[in-house]
């Protein structure tokens, strides 16, 4: 026999071939039909995909999401115009900002006491003298080498493990202005973050051992000041005075070698704006609960203010719950590491978001 009879057909069977029971087995057309009916079901399959994968494709070419996940790095130099950092930056920190000088100057604490609202890291407010002792040994001035560009080319290079074999170095070292963060190492990554370093941010627990194979000899090695001490150790090492190793959550350099014409001192006025505006931080937190902007979110907030055009790399964090993904792009440590550190990388990642939304900054790697 052929075909079953009606009679010993499966309810399954007889689903399949739909209610109405005109498809007799004995019918010659039955194989043919019973075919087509699973060949729908398989173009219909097929039409979906290609439906889904339609819009996926329509929405990631649409622009502000091509900016969101990924901006397409080219050879040329991007188009740069005077003051449009600076109009973006206004949106979103306001007008006032322009006014204050990117580095601190001894004649605003020597002959003029400039009153500072707040405490470290927020401002100076209890810390004037020795900051007057420092500034009375460093310098303030934005190098001729950037003052005289015509507009400022700045790439922000944050650490994330994300540069790893992103191949950006020879991007990254065409731009006039790149900006480090913290010990990040160039030694031996030139291929993936390039070798050019003309701002570093540091502070005395972040500061590399060895800053003279990480950094250029006109490199900026800009302190961010935490807190008083960091003041103290910077005139220490400068001075050569002797070190105090007390008052440090990590121990800092007791030798480092730098030329003390390369040390900047940051305006505590951008860890303010950067924790009040990007973050609706409280400015003056309870001493137990101190909540601070990363280092990174710092350098772009001084960039917009430093430069006419600002590309970050390199900055995004893994999953909370992605605990084995390693952060850095140079070494082996997990988010755990950054338990304590009074940082909210989620609350940032929606800082960086608006600002790439918004046009402020373009991304070289996917955010
Ligand atoms: C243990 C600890 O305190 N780690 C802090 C370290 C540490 O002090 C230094 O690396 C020196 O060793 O410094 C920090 O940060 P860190 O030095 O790790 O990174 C510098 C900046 O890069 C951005 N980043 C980093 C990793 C990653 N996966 N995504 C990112 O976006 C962040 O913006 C970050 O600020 C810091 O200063 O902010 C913040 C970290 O919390
Ligand atoms: C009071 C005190 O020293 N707190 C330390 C934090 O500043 C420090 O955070 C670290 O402080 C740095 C400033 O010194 C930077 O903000 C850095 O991003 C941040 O991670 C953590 C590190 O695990 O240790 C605590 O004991």
């Amino acid at each position: 026999m052929l075909y079953p009879t009606n009679a010993s057909v499966s309810l399954g069977q007889q689903v399949a071939r739909g209610s109405r029971d005109d498809t007799s087995p004995q019918e010659p057309f039955y194989l043919l039909r019973n075919m087509t009916s699973k060949s729908h079901w398989k173009l219909l399959a097929l039409a979906l995909v290609l439906v889904v994968v339609m819009v996926w494709y329509s929405i990631s070419r649409e622009d502000r999401y091509i900016e969101f996940f990924y901006f397409p790095v080219s050879e040329k130099k991007e188009p740069c115009f005077q003051g449009e950092a600076e109009r973006q930056a206004s949106k979103i920190f306001g007008n006032h900002s322009r006014e204050q000088p990117i580095f601190l100057q001894l004649k605003d604490y020597f002959w003029v006491k400039t009153p500072s609202a707040y405490e470290l890291p927020f401002g100076t407010k209890g810390s004037e003298d020795l900051l007057l002792r420092v500034l009375a040994i460093t310098s303030y001035s934005i190098p001729e080498s950037i003052q005289s560009l015509e507009c400022r080319r700045c790439v922000v290079v944050g650490n994330g493990h994300r540069l790893k074999n992103s191949s950006l170095g020879g991007v990254i070292n065409k731009y006039d202005v790149v900006i480090r963060l913290n010990n990040a190492p160039v030694a031996g990554y030139e291929g993936d973050v390039g070798s050019k370093t003309t701002i570093r941010l540091f502070y005395p627990e972040s500061a590399h051992f060895d800053p003279k194979i990480e950094n250029n000899p006109d490199t900026l090695l800009v302190l961010v000041a935490f807190k008083a001490m960091d003041f103290h150790w910077i005139e220490t090492i400068l001075s050569d005075k002797k070190r105090v190793r007390k008052g440090f959550w990590k121990q800092p350099p007791l030798i480092w070698d730098v030329n003390p014409k390369q040390i900047r001192i940051l305006n505590p006025f951008f860890m303010e704006i950067a924790a009040d505006k990007l973050l609706s931080l409280p400015i003056q937190q309870p001493r137990k609960i101190k909540q601070k902007p990363t280092t990174g979110l710092l350098a772009i907030t001084l960039a917009l203010h430093l430069c006419d055009l600002v590309h970050i790399a390199g900055f995004g964090y893994p999953d909370a719950y992605n605990k084995k993904q390693t952060i850095h792009y140079y070494e082996q440590i997990t988010l755990k590491s950054m338990a304590g550190s009074g940082h909210n990388v989620s609350q940032e990642a929606v800082a960086i978001k608006r600002m790439l939304e918004m046009g402020a900054v373009k991304n070289l790697t996917y955010f």
